[in-house]
């Protein structure tokens, strides 16, 4: 184990020595300093768990002045070192977030239970964080919703590089999910309680997208009556996302590789280099190495954003994500309107199984909430589908009748849509149609889903809780 790291801020030599021989000597790694500013430059290489602190400090030896100070540095526990008749200064510095304060001459025995009360506190609030953070990035990860080999991939890769700064470009078709994997990503980073910026590319109107992302001094054009941060000052510290990066101007393309490339930039208008520190994540649907060779996107730039490439399927390529999307939307839909979630019955499954989503996951998510806003008693049928989809009827007798010459569009022999995956991928995503729709069948009654299925209703509760069903 590392020893806990102790930073001692007092101005009597011997006292330091002294006491930092016995820090020492009790298994601590000690740092001293004489004064506030020693304190403040241990600290940025020293990264202590504890500090002691004498209140009276050069060069002007005012408490006050140590006390107006102390708030910055109690995010570790700081024991104040005071001296004889100072219990009124002591009081005050335990208001200013002190953990403990010990009086002069300090008695070792006293300082050793002290120091360690401190550490033992202040090892247990990391732990506690680290776990929260962990349960954090679970949390990230489970937004991510898909049981296809595609959506594995993508969650394994989010979890291997989100700890990273590596650069991440995200491409695929629209509505596949590229914002909510950037954003696990940011979730999942140590960045995550930092902010993530996310800008449209395309959206933001091309005179404008400069100040917009470098923030304009005051007057630096007209109407700019103020000075103002942009977007990737407000990033500092976080994530910048840049989205539809295809659409950004050939001017801005060059503006924004300086800023890669040097992590600094002017604001409209200013003279002023400000510096930031931002991870680059970066979406698109379009095909950027083509926009490259036909000369409409910077190479230099496309080599500088691309890190790692995280590429989204298209829905209709791994309709397995079918039946987990629509519990999970569905379960949304119940959680906002304070409801039970709605469940779709079996002719209804289907018509979302068979359908084909150009729009992808946006749509599925669009069409499922416009859905289940006009379906009644819970359950979802062809009925209040046909209302809004008026060929819905006429798409299931369609795909119904056509069933026996194309296995892909059997209703009640979903086909293993995936040839070239694995056996495993192939029988999870059967497994989770198939359960899917039993489920459906039978009204959500889990017990007369599982009969239908010949297992056992443990059999399937478990299955049910694997797949996230
Ligand atoms: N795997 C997924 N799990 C959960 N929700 C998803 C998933 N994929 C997409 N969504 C949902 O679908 C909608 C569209 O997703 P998103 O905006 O991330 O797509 P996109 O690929 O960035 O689209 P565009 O290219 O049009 O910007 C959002 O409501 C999002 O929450």
């Amino acid at each position: 184990m590392t020893p806990s790291r102790i930073l001692l801020i007092d101005d009597e030599p011997a006292f330091r020595t002294l006491s930092s021989q016995w820090l020492a000597s009790e298994g601590y790694q000690v740092q001293t300093g004489a004064s506030l500013s020693e304190l403040q430059s241990r600290l940025d290489e020293f990264d202590a768990d504890l500090i002691l602190l004498d209140l009276s400090l050069p060069p002007h030896f005012d408490p006050q002045h140590t006390l107006a100070a102390l708030p910055q540095f109690i995010e570790r526990p700081v024991i104040i070192l005071t001296g004889h008749g100072e219990r009124e200064l002591a009081l005050e510095a335990l208001r200013q977030g002190a953990w403990d304060f010990l009086a002069k001459p300090i008695d070792p025995d006293m300082l050793a239970v002290v120091v360690k009360r401190a550490l033992t506190k202040h090892h247990l609030v990391r732990e506690l964080n680290n776990l929260k953070s962990n349960q954090g990035g679970k949390q990230a990860l489970e937004t991510l919703i898909g049981a296809s080999p595609s959506m594995n991939t993508i969650r394994a890769l989010v979890s291997r590089i989100a700890p990273t700064d590596v650069r991440v470009l995200v491409t695929g078709p629209s509505g596949t999910g590229k914002e909510v994997i950037s954003r696990a990503i940011h979730d999942l980073s140590n960045r995550a309680n930092q902010p993530f910026i996310s800008v449209h590319c395309g959206a933001i109107p091309a005179d404008l997208l400069e100040s917009e992302l470098f923030g304009h001094t005051k007057g630096a054009f007209t109407g700019a009556d103020k000075a103002r941060d942009g977007l990737l000052k407000l990033a500092d510290g976080g994530t910048l996302f840049l989205d539809e990066i295809g659409d950004m101007p050939w001017a801005m393309q060059v503006k924004l590789l300086r800023v890669l490339q040097e992590g600094s930039f002017y604001p409209v208008g200013g003279r002023a280099l400000e510096t930031i520190d931002v991870r680059l994540v970066s979406a698109t649907n379009a095909d950027l190495a083509e926009k490259v060779r036909l000369g409409e996107f910077r190479e230099d730039l496309y080599y500088r954003i691309k890190g790692v490439n995280i590429e989204t399927r298209p829905l209709d390529e791994r309709s397995e994500d079918i039946p987990l999307l629509i519990n999970h939307f569905l379960a949304l839909q119940a959680t906002a309107f304070q409801q039970a979630p709605q469940h779709p019955d079996s002719q209804a499954f289907n018509w979302f199984m068979q359908r084909r989503w150009p729009g992808n996951v946006r749509e599925l998510k669009s069409a499922l909430d416009s859905v289940a806003a006009i379906a009644r008693n819970g359950v979802i049928t062809l009925d209040d589908i046909a209302l809004l989809y008026p060929d819905a009827q006429t798409d299931n007798q369609v795909s119904t009748s056509s069933a026996s010459t194309d296995s892909a569009n059997r209703p009640d022999q979903p086909s293993m849509a995936h040839p070239d995956q694995s056996l495993d991928a192939q029988v999870r995503a059967l497994e989770i149609t198939l359960i899917s729709q039993a489920l459906a069948q039978h009204n959500n009654n889990r017990t007369h889903a599982a009969q239908a299925l010949g297992l056992s209703r443990q059999g399937l509760l478990k299955k049910i809780e694997r797949y996230g069903l």
